[in-house]
């Protein structure tokens, strides 16, 4: 992804407009991060539009597939229950827009450990998302772990992975000592995924749970 010389603003009025936008967007060779954090960022949430998607855990984030970017990006809206988080992790060398659609979230960046590091990971700064603010990460800026800290209000995400990745690394905060995670969905396209392994077992995975 590059900056072009002219980024164009554009405005989704709804959240069919901004897929729609997006698919012309990565149909290009070359893309803007800030061309799409600012398209994310120009969609007022607007929760009759997204609410088929918004499937809620009791225990635990959930990942739900909204659209598959024609193999170019995943789009997914995130659920998250109050107190719900994720463990620190990376994002498999793909760009990653994480736009509040319900709630705030807190998100606390680390440095990547050292290569033989086995201690206390290093925080580097932390901020709370608004509803609507859209951030921006990837793994040349760090690590992260986002949490819905409310004891009383869910909140929900809607992020861009591009390209799309299923296997990232979580980080243990007191080591500093990673572990590679599949990732799965908890819903696609609105209906709920039941994961089956080729043994037959289901696998209760979804997000990156601590
Ligand atoms: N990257 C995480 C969500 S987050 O905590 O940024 C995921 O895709 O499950
Ligand atoms: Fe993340």
């Amino acid at each position: 992804m590059e900056q072009p010389v002219q980024t164009e603003t554009w405005k989704a009025r709804s959240l069919e407009e901004l897929v729609r936008i997006l698919h012309q967007i990565f149909a290009e060779d070359k893309v803007s991060v800030e061309e799409v954090q600012a398209l994310m960022e120009s969609y007022e949430s607007n929760p009759e539009e997204w609410l088929q998607y918004a499937k809620f855990d009791q225990y635990r984030y959930t990942r739900n597939l909204v659209d598959n970017g024609n193999g170019k990006f995943n789009l997914m809206i995130l659920c998250w229950g109050e107190g719900h988080g994720s463990s620190i992790h990376d994002h498999t060398d793909s760009h990653c827009f994480m736009k509040i659609l319900q709630g705030n979230l807190k998100e606390t960046l680390f440095e990547w450990p050292e290569k033989k590091g086995n201690g206390e990971m290093t925080k580097k700064s932390e901020r709370v998302l608004r509803e609507n603010q859209c951030a921006y990460i990837n793994d040349s800026i760090g690590l992260h772990r986002v949490e819905n800290i409310s004891h009383t209000e869910p909140a929900v995400s809607l992020h861009l992975y591009s390209p799309p990745f299923d296997t990232c690394n979580t980080f243990d905060q007191r080591t500093g000592h990673k572990h590679k995670v599949t990732m799965t969905f908890y819903s696609q396209f609105g209906e709920r995924t039941v994961c089956v392994t080729h043994t037959g077992k289901s696998l209760v995975t979804s997000g990156l749970w601590p």
